[in-house]
């Protein structure tokens, strides 16, 4: 009762109570009072705690606190994406079964931000009240997502209608260690009823244990914890081309995933195509559920709650906490690696605020290295797992578990350390997480790179800039972290700079093809190429992406000599990053194409091409010779030759300089400045790769 699940249908969050939820498969017409109060009699008996993702934007989590039951939160949205792994797996199986060439299809529509897992548990109760219907456990209905996944205990009760005999039902019976898998209503508006969402309930188990006192058999407890895998909210789930022909005409117009929860919430639904849906595919909690808000009929009050049955439970409950940040979620730890080289790091503080504990390396077991391990087995978590113990490139010392962990929530790189300026750069940021002082040379990407502890020198008018005027010109250190699916380490960061990746089962990363140096066998290459012949001229053939899709481990690098550092995205900022800055990002990082023009006067070939930034993820970032990190206060302006911009999200404008310098040519984007005006950030690569090319040209042996 500390997580009650809030009042109305909108919400399928945290504890429901004994009797909170009516399922019924009857639409039952306004006005047909005496028909809902028949129903009514037979309540549900039942009880339930339902968690989605803590990404879900419409249904935000509903937690214990932390001390009720520690470990609680974490594991279940550990096990919440390690049945998403095993969903990506059946939807692919669903895919190749249905007919579809390509097998991805449906993974497309199942980033895994919507589904729900639901722990249920039905109290002992007397077989012969279940028997006669004084009370239910679960009427028959059909999910309405796109699969369930189906985890029960050995009780049983839990049966299918049979496919080619309506109204006789046949035991699903617990098989040890399987999991029962039904079609919902998607997959079968997809698949055109080639596969059929199945009726199915929960009654009276076949075996009766515990005989009371009184002489009356008592039913034991049944658990069960269905996974329901639905599609993005956004998705349009329209009939599979591969389905329909002349004699299977399309049974079911297009509907989007949201709309179609909402209409199954309220029961009375007709399709835009007239076709009324039909009756055994309303979701009955969704309806019971809303019906109960309409009538105020939230009943029995919940255990403990001040026993007063009078005022409606809506005004007893709190509201649902609001949604946790989305990078607050399970993080394994960093794969282990060269370049810790500074001793000094053992005595670093730990990084505040470990809200989300990284789990000891021996809770779940290691995903394959270097390519000879086979994937996980099935039984093991398996999304995502943590990376290997051992160093992966070298026996090199391996640091304490708390300098490798990367703060709760904030990669390492970007967004967890703000630069603390010298003396004389009046307008720069005056702020530090560790409050060290005012000079400290720490990288943008290690939290645990040694700070000084120099008190602050007294301000005196234009003095040097200090050490630590940029951040990341020291960058030598490995940048560490991890990701929902998997971790990072970005090491020889020398100029030979690579970024080495540990993906979980069904993990997907994006990256720049040519970017890739090895991967595991077990990794899976995607090349996806979004054709668009204007495009790609433009940019001079520069769309193509590649997708791998874990377990296993991969090693990527820039084309140039330069460093590599990490951007987290929050889904707040869009950033633009150079024509070649970009190197990878995990999913949900969004990328786009676009010229940045002077002003209006963009003409062909002039401008500056880049990437256009956004979503939720990690973003991985190069540059030509080291990175550099400028952070820009509210209205500071700063003035960058486009030759060395490698990714900003600060408001600019492009400006051409007075032609005739040495770079004279007509590449593009050649003899431009960007002004940028903070607040923002931007990065800077200390060589310019036009002049550097030049430089080579100009070298270069007579033919
Ligand atoms: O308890 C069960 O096995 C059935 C659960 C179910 O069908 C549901 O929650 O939709
Ligand atoms: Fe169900």
């Amino acid at each position: 009762m500390l997580a009650p699940h809030p009042p109305g249908p909108t919400v399928h969050r945290g504890y429901s109570w004994p009797g909170l939820e009516k399922v019924s498969q009857d639409i039952i017409s306004d006005g047909n009072e005496a028909k809902e109060i028949e129903n009514r009699k037979i309540s549900d008996f039942k009880e339930s705690y339902e968690i989605g993702s803590e990404e879900s934007k419409t249904q935000p989590n509903i937690w214990l606190p932390e001390n009720v039951l520690p470990g609680f939160r974490e594991f279940t949205t550990h096990f919440y994406w390690s049945c998403y792994g095993v969903a990506r797996e059946l939807l692919r199986a669903l895919a190749i079964g249905v007919g579809l060439e390509d097998e991805d299809f449906f993974l497309r529509f199942h980033s895994g931000i919507n589904n729900q897992l639901r722990l249920l548990h039905y109290p002992p109760v007397e077989a012969e009240k279940l028997s006669s219907n004084v009370v239910a456990r679960m009427p028959a209905h059909s999910d309405w997502g796109t699969i369930t996944m189906l985890f029960q205990d050995d009780c049983g009760g839990l049966q299918v209608e049979h496919p080619n005999e309506p109204g006789h039902f046949v035991d699903a019976t617990p098989i040890k260690n399987a999991l029962v898998m039904n079609v919902g209503d998607l997959l079968m508006r997809w698949s055109n009823d080639l596969l059929k969402s199945t009726l199915h309930r929960v009654t009276l188990p076949p075996i009766q244990e515990g005989i009371r006192s009184d002489g009356k058999v008592t039913t034991k407890s049944r658990y069960s914890i269905p996974y329901f895998v639905s599609p993005d909210e956004k998705s349009v789930i329209e009939c599979l081309s591969v389905c329909t022909d002349d004699e299977h005409p399309i049974k079911y117009a297009p509907v989007v995933q949201e709309e179609y929860r909402r209409m199954r919430a309220r029961g009375q639904y007709v399709e835009a195509a007239g076709t009324p849906i039909r009756v055994s595919s309303i979701a009955p909690e969704k309806m019971a559920a809303e019906k109960a808000t309409v009538k105020a009929t939230y009943d029995p009050s919940p255990p403990g709650a001040n026993g007063s049955t009078a005022i409606p439970p809506q005004n007893n409950y709190p509201q649902p906490p609001t949604s946790p940040p989305a990078n607050k979620q399970y993080y394994p730890r960093p794969p282990d690696g060269p370049g810790y080289a500074s001793p000094q790091a053992q005595s670093y503080p730990k990084p505040p605020q470990q809200a989300y504990p990284v789990p000891v390396q021996q809770q779940y077991p290691p995903p394959p290295q270097q390519g000879v391990s086979p994937p996980p087995n099935a039984g093991t978590p398996i999304y995502p797992p943590p990376p290997p113990q051992s160093a992966q490139h070298g026996a090199l010392p391996i640091r304490s578990e708390g300098a490798l962990t990367p703060p709760s929530g904030a990669a390492p790189a970007y967004g967890d350390v703000v630069p603390k300026p010298s003396e004389g750069y009046p307008n720069e940021k005056a702020q530090s997480i560790l409050g060290t002082g005012p000079t400290h040379a720490r990288t943008t990407s290690n939290p645990t790179a040694a700070p000084s502890l120099t008190p602050a020198p007294v301000p005196a008018p234009a003095p040097a800039p200090a050490p630590a005027q940029f951040q990341g010109a020291a960058a030598t250190l490995d940048d560490v972290g991890t990701f929902n699916g998997g971790s990072y380490r970005i090491s020889h960061r020398d100029c030979n700079t690579i970024i080495t990746i540990q993906l979980a089962m069904g993990c997907p990363i994006g990256a720049k093809p040519g970017a890739l140096i090895a991967m595991s066998p077990t990794i899976t290459l995607k090349g996806e190429y979004k054709f668009s012949m204007k495009k790609l001229m433009a940019s001079g053939g520069e769309l193509g992406h590649s997708t791998f899709i874990g377990p296993g481990e991969l090693l990527l690098a820039p084309g140039m000599l330069g460093d590599m550092t990490t951007i987290r995205l929050t889904g707040e900022e869009s950033w633009s990053v150079g024509k070649d800055a970009y190197v990878a990002s995990t999913q949900g990082v969004v990328r786009d194409y676009k010229r940045q023009g002077l002003g209006k006067a963009m003409f062909s070939g002039e401008g500056l091409w880049v990437h256009k930034i956004s979503g939720v993820g990690l973003l991985w970032i190069t540059s030509f010779g080291a990175i550099i990190r400028k952070d820009l206060q509210d209205g500071e302006k700063y003035i960058v030759d486009n030759g060395h911009l490698v990714a900003w999200n600060v408001k600019y404008v492009m400006e051409r300089v007075a032609s005739g310098g040495i770079m004279g040519g007509l590449a593009s984007g050649e003899g431009l400045v960007c002004k940028f005006t903070g607040p923002g950030t931007v990065f800077l690569q200390t060589r310019n790769p036009r002049a550097f090319s030049a430089y080579m040209t100009g070298n270069a042996a007579p033919p």
